[in-house]
């Protein structure tokens, strides 16, 4: 077989396994054993994942955790996988929300499970658990929205880049601190940031230690806006209504959407267009097609 048609099939093959639901970056071979991570981190217990799904397709993904800034247990972790699964299987989603519980967002990792679980291999373990989970997160058919509130530092600023939109409340603040803990981002949040604010940028983010506010964040394009209040519920409506304008319609359009689009971003080109190929074709001649041909060809 020539190189040419080796090439196709893996570039293909490579935009077939990035749409499936719940596929793992790392295995065995990379040294990842997940049922021996998953009863490591059950060690490490407190807080929750709270989700709520709404009748109009969006839900509210809450870090629940606030004694401790809503710093991520191992629990936590384990709760994070179980509702990203759950998300993948709501075929009514259309858009999520990720917040933190009482009004500030999460201080990263729980520092207490930091400490106890400090060899390489837990370490290295624990950054595939979360890399895993991250990388199913930003890939979820809906539109995602991380509504920071007071602070999102270490493994929490890594998650609002696992979000495909920010949006900031007055006074709230983005910190990638990792640099002062001898560290460097490791749940992909490196990799996720460069291609949302670009290298240079990032570069100085991750090696000053930088804290973003929301004026810094919008111009940086790391945040969509600033919202008008830092008040927890009415932050959460204003996230809603700013959500809302991106995810009227049937929910199997707004999921076709986020999927070309993660093509275009994830893919090399001539993977992307197969891979957009395939997904127009499950809309052209369905329902939401029909319908709308057999109305008013005017948009207002
Ligand atoms: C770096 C990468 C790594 C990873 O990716 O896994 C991590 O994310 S490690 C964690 C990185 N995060 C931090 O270093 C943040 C540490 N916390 C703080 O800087 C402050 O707590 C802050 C700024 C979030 C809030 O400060 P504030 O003065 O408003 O409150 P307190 O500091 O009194 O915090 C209240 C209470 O929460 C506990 N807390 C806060 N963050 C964590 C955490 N990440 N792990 C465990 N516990 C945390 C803090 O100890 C206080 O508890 P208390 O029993 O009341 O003393």
């Amino acid at each position: 077989m020539s190189i040419s048609i080796w090439k196709g099939l893996l570039q293909t093959t490579k935009s077939r396994l990035f749409v499936q639901r719940g596929v793992s970056l790392y295995n065995g071979t990379h040294g990842f054993e997940e049922e021996e991570i998953k009863k490591k981190l059950q060690q490490f217990g407190g807080g929750a994942i709270n989700l709520s799904k709404e009748d109009n397709g969006i839900g509210v993904l809450t870090l629940n955790n606030p004694k401790l800034m809503n710093a991520f247990t191992g629990t936590m972790m384990l709760e994070l996988q179980e509702r990203v699964t759950e998300l993948e299987n709501w075929k009514h989603g259309k858009g999520l929300i990720v917040q933190g519980a009482k009004n500030t967002f999460c201080s990263g990792s729980d520092l207490n499970a930091v400490r106890a679980m400090s060899s390489p291999q837990d370490g290295m373990n624990m950054c595939m658990f979360m890399q895993n989970t991250l990388t199913r997160l930003k890939r979820l058919p809906l539109i995602s929205v991380a509504l920071v509130q007071g602070k999102a530092l270490g493994g929490g600023a890594e998650l609002t880049t696992a979000c495909d939109f920010r949006l900031m409340t007055p006074g709230s603040e983005i910190r990638f601190v990792h640099k002062q803990m001898g560290l460097v981002p490791g749940w992909g949040g490196a990799a996720r940031l460069v291609q949302i604010v670009g290298s240079g940028p990032a570069l100085k983010l991750l090696s000053g230690a930088l804290k973003v506010d929301p004026e810094r964040a919008v111009q940086l394009g790391l945040a969509e806006e600033t919202l008008l209040s830092s008040e927890e519920t009415r932050s959460l409506e204003e996230a809603q209504v700013w959500l809302n304008q991106y995810t009227k319609g049937p929910a199997e359009v707004i999921h076709a959407v986020k999927k070309v689009i993660a093509a275009g971003r994830e893919l090399q080109f001539e993977a992307a267009l197969p891979a957009e190929k395939d997904i127009f074709g499950t809309l052209w001649g369905a329902p939401a097609n029909l319908q709308a041909l057999a109305q008013s060809t005017k948009h207002k």
